[in-house]
């Protein structure tokens, strides 16, 4: 999905919503453990009764990798029940040398191989501009650099001074030399809404992946203020606050509730910034 698609889905569903898939086995509803496959069903469920309020899903594959062989299966199947207007984020945080990136790729981009085709892929930029490089050489694939991440550690590199600037401003100065904003969008927490002005100075066109909504406390309208562009810009994650919304058999009614009153709650924020 190139990203006038990803406007376009965004004015069309009033709303620019990512779930984050991130299932945990013993937060399930006890009434799914009788399938064979609990958390297939659970991401089922949840994908049925959400996908007309949200434009992407973002499963972070900590939570399937963590169970093995059937983890790494039900993220698959997971994969293949998103509906395709969808745009799909692998949570993987990944980065290595060249030649272990290009692997990286090959395990969320060709479906052939792996038999998921992931949009785009979340990678940590630590490794500089040769483990990037990799994923986007994907045509029509995209990187989602972590820029200003949303957890307390963020502190501890991303905002030091480098070189006269914090070190996120130099991630995102050096690597828009790499990729344009057709093909590069950055991780900016919600918690750190008061960054966005400056982010915007740095990254006027990219879109941004900002989690932290909901279970982490960020501020939806706050992120807005200055993180709205005139193709949005924004995608906002939530997981926890959504799939966890009732742990009882009415999980997914109760999740799409949540995810009914941040699509409204964006749909105004758009009309007052006149992107519908
Ligand atoms: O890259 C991410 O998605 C990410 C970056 C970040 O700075 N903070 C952050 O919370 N995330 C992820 O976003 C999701 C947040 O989930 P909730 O806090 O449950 O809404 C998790 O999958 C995190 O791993």
């Amino acid at each position: 999905m190139n990203k006038q698609q990803l406007f376009e889905q965004i004015q069309l569903k009033k709303s620019f919503l990512c779930i984050g898939l991130d299932p945990v086995l013993e937060k399930l509803p006890k009434h799914l453990l009788k399938y064979e496959d609990p958390i297939l069903e659970f991401n089922k469920q949840l994908i049925d009764a959400t996908h007309d309020l949200c434009v992407a899903y973002k499963p972070n594959t900590a939570f399937y990798e963590s169970r093995g062989v059937k983890g790494w299966e039900t993220l698959v199947k997971t994969w293949q029940h998103i509906p395709k207007d969808q745009f799909t984020i692998a949570d993987a945080k990944r980065g290595d040398i060249g030649n272990t990136s290009a692997m990286y790729a090959e395990a969320f981009f060709n479906e052939e191989s792996s038999a998921m085709s992931f949009d785009s892929i979340t990678v940590a930029p630590y490794m500089g501009k040769d483990s990037v490089s990799p994923f986007l050489n994907h045509p029509n694939k995209w990187v989602i650099l972590l820029a200003l991440t949303s957890n307390p550690g963020s502190q501890d590199f991303q905002t030091q001074q480098s070189n006269e600037q914090l070190l996120y401003e130099q991630v995102i100065k050096t690597s828009a030399t790499w990729a344009n904003s057709d093909q590069l969008m950055y991780v900016v927490g919600a918690t750190k809404a008061q960054e966005f002005e400056n982010i915007r100075r740095l990254a006027p066109d990219h879109f941004l992946l900002v989690p932290g909504v909901g279970a982490q406390g960020g501020d939806l309208a706050a992120v807005c203020k200055y993180g709205l562009n005139k193709q949005c810009g924004l995608l906002i994650n939530a997981a926890r606050s959504i799939i966890y919304a009732s742990s009882g058999e009415d999980f997914a009614e109760a999740a799409r509730a949540e995810a009914l009153a941040l699509q409204q709650e964006m749909e105004q924020l758009l009309k007052a910034a006149q992107l519908l």
